[in-house]
């Protein structure tokens, strides 16, 4: 095994492996045998309702909690054994932000890049995440945007191989969401593995080149967002045709022609199978 101070490699592949990993809580295992890998220049994306595992399963992957079994392989070490070497390489951005409150937006983000050799440049973070008409406020002041545009800044000021983001728009503007979609689109064409956790469907598809859908500790479907999208929904499906009608279009014949095919109540409207349908087919509807 590597000593915690050797160089590390530069992992070309899986920049995250996950295998087996087991964590109980009070004998309850709330992740149970989970298997996952997340690709240097992907995005990579974990979906999956309240209480599905996780928050649990990356911050074992972040080194901040001890898996009860199964391994976890971050940029091809141990996360908990190797935290020193790992730490210049994996940003995270935690749900909560992780913020000293007391201190101003701008500072934060200058002392967090003062601890890397090579950061990014901090003006243009904070004028491409719009930090700067907040840049003197104090943390516990920002709103909930603000704080997660400036958790965003200081998980990838370090210039990382792999970061993980914690529901990285969540409570954001339209503005501020595509502005986050575009610095994740960038660090993945720089090569960087992006590890998502989200509940926003839609952000999922818009980043994710790969997406496990977790329940109940488990990975119980994985693929590219086209590969969830194709898989038999189990049972009638609903489907959508928009065209543009040339004028004196009788419906009546479209709709007669549909009867006569066996379409039941073609009322002709209905919505594309959205990611957010296969979730919830996998995961189903009730309330966790
Ligand atoms: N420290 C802890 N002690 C006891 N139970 C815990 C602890 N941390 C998490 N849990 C439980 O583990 C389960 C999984 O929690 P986890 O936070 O990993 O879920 P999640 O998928 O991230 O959910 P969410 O989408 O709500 O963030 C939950 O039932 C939660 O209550």
């Amino acid at each position: 095994m590597p000593s915690p101070s050797a160089p590390l490699p530069r992992a070309p592949g899986a920049a995250l492996e996950v295998d087996g990993l087991v964590k109980r809580y009070a004998g309850r295992a709330v992740v149970d045998g989970l298997a996952l890998t997340a690709r240097a220049g992907e995005v990579t994306a974990v979906l999956g309702p309240n209480g599905a595992g996780k928050t649990t399963t990356i911050e074992c992957c972040e080194g901040l909690r001890t898996p009860d079994a199964g391994t976890v392989r971050v940029l091809g070490r141990d996360p908990r054994a190797h935290a020193a070497a790992l730490r210049p390489r994996v940003g995270v951005m935690l749900q909560d932000g992780g913020l000293p409150s007391g201190a101003r937006a701008l500072e934060v983000l200058r002392h967090v890049a003062a601890m890397y050799t090579a950061p990014r440049d901090v003006g243009e973070l904070v004028e491409r995440l719009g930090i700067a008409s907040f840049s003197r406020t104090a943390v516990r002041r920002l709103s909930g945007g603000q704080r997660q545009r400036l958790a965003l800044a200081c998980a990838v000021v370090g210039r990382p191989d792999l970061v993980f983001l914690d529901e990285p728009s969540a409570g954001m503007d339209p503005q501020s969401r595509h502005a986050v979609w575009d610095l994740v689109r960038e660090l993945r064409a720089d090569g960087v593995a992006v590890v998502l956790t989200t509940h926003l469907m839609d952000e999922a598809e818009a980043l994710a080149d790969v997406v496990h859908v977790v329940d109940h500790g488990k990975v119980i479907a994985s693929g590219t967002v086209p590969e969830l999208l194709a898989r038999d929904g189990g049972g009638d499906t609903e489907v959508t045709v928009r065209f543009a009608a040339p004028a004196g279009l009788d419906i009546a014949v479209l709709t007669d022609w549909l009867t006569g095919r066996g379409v039941v109540d073609p009322s002709v409207s209905v919505g594309r199978r959205t990611l957010e349908d296969v979730f919830l087919d996998l995961t189903g509807r009730h309330l966790r």
